[in-house]
């Protein structure tokens, strides 16, 4: 039987080379048994341009999974999250721009950075073959959590335990939530913080942002072999 062993993200500063890189995360991270699978959850990594050379550095091995959603959506999200936390910022449609006249998009903003997926995968390509990353579709963890939850175990290697008696679709929190949450009899949605309300957004501002994310999202299908239905 494997075990999953989370560490969180708290571990992301701890490659800096103050603390001895990847010798010192390794050091931090629980020892791993035969039959075991250490897992570490950093969702930054994925847009990181040093961590594909020091994961690939720690070990060639590793497994990737990345979840990815439809990169204006996940904008939007993104944004719901700073606002949450500083409601002082300004409006998601003026961030977006550069230059609202032109339609000039920032791109440095890492609300549209981060969504550029077809950039951030070519890093790690030059790093991982194909066959090591898997990304999880967003939307479908949604609409099918077990579905997707079995392409993760599949990946893995691991039997198909989790699977659609695991959930139910709870209609206040509009989500699927865990039937029992791990070692309790009680049912588990995750927290308030996942599954916030966004803001509405001005629609042209949203399709300015799906034609400036077309071409990077086609690229992105090509790349994994898989249509995320996204355009
Ligand atoms: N089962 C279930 N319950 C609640 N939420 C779910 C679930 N599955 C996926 N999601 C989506 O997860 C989004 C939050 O994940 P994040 O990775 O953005 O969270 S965080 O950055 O770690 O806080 C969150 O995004 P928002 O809707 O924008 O809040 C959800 O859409």
């Amino acid at each position: 039987m494997s075990t999953i062993i989370y560490e969180e993200e708290a571990v992301a500063d701890l490659w800096s080379d103050s603390v001895g890189g990847i010798m010192g995360i390794r050091e931090l991270m629980p020892k791993t048994l035969e039959g075991q699978i250490t897992m570490e959850k950093t969702p930054s990594y994925f847009v990181t341009r040093e961590a594909p050379a020091r994961i690939a550095a720690m070990s060639r091995d590793t497994k990737l999974i990345v979840v990815v959603r439809d990169p204006v959506t996940r904008a939007i999200s993104d944004y719901t999250q700073t606002l949450s936390k500083k409601p002082d910022i300004p409006s998601f449609e003026s961030l977006t721009f550069k230059n609202r006249t032109t339609g000039l998009i920032d791109t440095s903003w890492s609300a549209i950075q981060i969504g550029i997926y077809a950039k951030h995968l070519d890093n790690w390509l030059q790093f991982f073959p194909m066959r090591q990353i898997l990304f999880v579709s967003g939307e479908r963890l949604i609409s099918d959590p077990a579905g997707e939850l079995g392409r993760v175990q599949d990946f893995l290697g691991l039997k198909r335990i989790i699977t659609d008696k695991h959930f139910y679709f709870n209609q206040t929190k509009g989500f699927p939530c865990l039937k029992k949450a791990e070692g309790s009899s009680k049912p588990h949605c995750l927290g308030k913080t996942k599954g916030r309300t966004h803001p509405n957004i001005d629609p042209e501002v949203v399709q300015r942002l799906r034609d400036f994310y077309r071409p990077f999202n086609m690229k992105f299908y090509q790349m994994t072999g898989h249509d995320f239905g996204w355009d």
